[in-house]
């Protein structure tokens, strides 16, 4: 009686045994790690896309990593992440816990949260205020902006990358706020809220977040008087979301007070489904620090780009000189006529991302692919570093920066792959967690662009021996934003009116110290 119970269970237990070892073996191929670490120690905690793109060369399009019992895969080709990440976006589409972060944004800031419901309302607002039709309202922001920051670099060019973030996080306030341009940076509420930015893409850079994964999942329970790091971030949390409440409740003042200037918090106050306040302020902080410094550091590479190839700078600025001529700086009406321009928008965001390995995905099943074994909660990272190097898809000059690539036989720019959603490069992520400041980030990319080149010629600095100082284009700044390491480099004006039409363009546009500036 006894083994006749005990025999159907040993069968049972023999075969759930089994077909775990069976599926085990068909996870796809990876380096060899130590027993219980995995691959732990084989992880750089610097550049980890550089070790990825040698794995790729080495196991091919998809690699498996254990990463301390943390099933992960890393995916090396446009396929297999397309495959995946698009075409099964369902369920590709959720994030691994970051333990830290989630604590600090009490799981509120929806570009790091599982795929929940709070996710799903909080993307389905975003998408309305940051579509590519709603990104239009924000022009005449961005245009101010490119006025701003050239008068800066007159003033001061060796500051380029600070005037590049002010004008990242002046254009992050209007948009998100209505703010009117904000000339300096150091204002105390700025202070602020670069502090929470920066607790936060600390503790998301990639590096922090190997230890973030499940591995120390355990963590979190530890009472928070044993912890520093616990208590420190339970206050940043309290910190933050009682400035934040503040910035969206002076948003609902001012809609009082009849201002409607265009702005997301605003269009989220008016939603006839309105959310509580908390929820429209850490909506509001998600979309502000996802794309606060993103931009500045595109446009930190862009410097880099153009004093490596000043041939590609030539026909840039002749597409400019032709279309806009000399006498005013460039807009949006020109957009349509400066495809080089567009072109060299996307190929800055091919050739140096600012997210080389973009954000983990964790996939929510078990999932089988081309004869593989994905189990579920793997943690999915894109080699964006070795999609973009892809000479099948780049050709034989993928290694080098070239916005030729992106224009077709007629001179008009064309996305290269089907199913890119039309940007011909991986910058901007995959599936449903796809960049959704997208629209506003190309636009802002087309008008400093466009702007910088109109008004400076770029160059290397002639050293003191009397040769040109070029920069080591892969050396960078490590974070979620990887930009360039620190490099100087020549802005010189192209001529001798140009400093005489900025000042102009900034008097039409009312730009003057003190009156456009917020008391906050
Ligand atoms: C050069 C500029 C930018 C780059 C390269 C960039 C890149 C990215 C990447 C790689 C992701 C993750 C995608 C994925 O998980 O597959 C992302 C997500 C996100 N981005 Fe951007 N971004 C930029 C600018 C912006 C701007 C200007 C905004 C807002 C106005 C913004 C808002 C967001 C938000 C809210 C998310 C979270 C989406 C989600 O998890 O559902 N980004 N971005």
């Amino acid at each position: 009686m006894f083994s006749s119970i005990l025999i159907p269970i040993a069968i049972l237990i023999v075969f759930r045994v089994f077909k775990a070892l069976q599926r085990r073996s068909k996870l796809p191929p990876g380096p060899l790690g130590l027993p219980v670490f995995g691959n732990l120690f084989q992880l750089p905690t610097s550049r980890p896309w550089l070790a990825f793109d040698n794995w790729a060369k080495q196991y091919g399009p998809i690699v498996y990593l254990n990463i301390a019992g943390q099933n992960t895969i890393v995916l090396n080709s446009h396929k297999t992440a397309a495959d995946l990440l698009e075409r099964r976006a369902t369920i590709y589409s959720d994030r691994p816990d970051f333990i830290v972060l989630s604590i600090i944004t009490g799981g509120m800031h929806w570009g790091f949260s599982r795929l929940d419901e709070l996710w799903k309302r909080q993307r389905r607002g975003a998408h309305e205020t940051l579509s590519s039709q709603t990104a239009k309202d924000y022009f005449t922001y961005q245009e101010i902006e490119s006025v701003i920051m050239l008068s800066q670099i007159l003033a001061d060019s060796e500051g380029f990358v600070d005037h590049f973030s002010r004008a990242s996080t002046s254009l992050s306030l209007s948009i998100v706020y209505g703010w009117p341009p904000l000339l300096d940076s150091h204002h105390p509420t700025i202070t602020g809220i670069d502090r929470f930015n920066a607790d936060l893409l600390e503790a998301a850079a990639p590096g922090s977040f190997w230890v973030e994964f499940e591995f120390f999942k355990w963590m979190r329970h530890l009472p928070r008087w044993m912890c520093t790091w616990k208590r420190n971030a339970e206050e940043s949390f309290v910190r933050n979301t009682t400035m934040f409440e503040r910035l969206a409740s002076d948003v609902q003042k001012e809609l009082d007070a009849g201002n409607d200037t265009p702005s997301v918090v605003g269009e989220l106050l008016q939603d006839t489904e309105k959310p509580g306040i908390i929820e429209i302020a850490w909506n509001a902080a998600s979309i502000y620090s996802a794309g606060a410094e993103t931009t500045a550091g595109q446009l930190a590479w862009f410097i880099q780009a153009m004093i490596f190839y000043p041939e590609t700078q030539r026909i840039a600025q002749d597409e400019i000189d032709r279309v806009v001529g000399p006498y005013r700086m460039p807009t949006f009406a020109d957009y349509e006529h400066l495809p080089y321009i567009r072109a060299t928008v996307k190929e800055i965001l091919r050739w140096r991302g600012v997210s080389p390995i973009g954000l983990p995905h964790r996939l929510n099943q078990d999932d089988f692919y081309e004869g593989y074994f994905i189990p579920k909660d793997t943690v999915c990272f894109v080699n964006n570093w070795s999609l973009h190097r892809d000479k099948e898809l780049y050709g034989d000059d993928a290694e080098h920066f070239n916005p030729g690539r992106f224009l077709d036989i007629d001179g008009n720019v064309d996305s290269l792959i089907a199913g890119s959603k039309d940007e011909g490069h991986f910058s901007y992520g995959f599936g449903k967690r796809i960049c959704v400041g997208r629209h506003v980030a190309n636009n802002s990319l087309f008008i400093h662009i466009a702007s910088l080149l109109w008004a400076f010629n770029i160059a290397a600095e002639v050293g003191r021996d009397g040769r040109l100082n070029f920069p080591d284009s892969l050396q960078c700044k490590e974070g979620l934003i990887v930009r360039p390491a620190p490099f100087r480099c020549k802005i010189n004006a192209r001529r001798m009116d140009i400093a005489a039409i900025v000042a102009q363009a900034k008097a039409d546009r009312g730009i003057q110290p003190g009156r456009t500036e917020r008391s906050i």
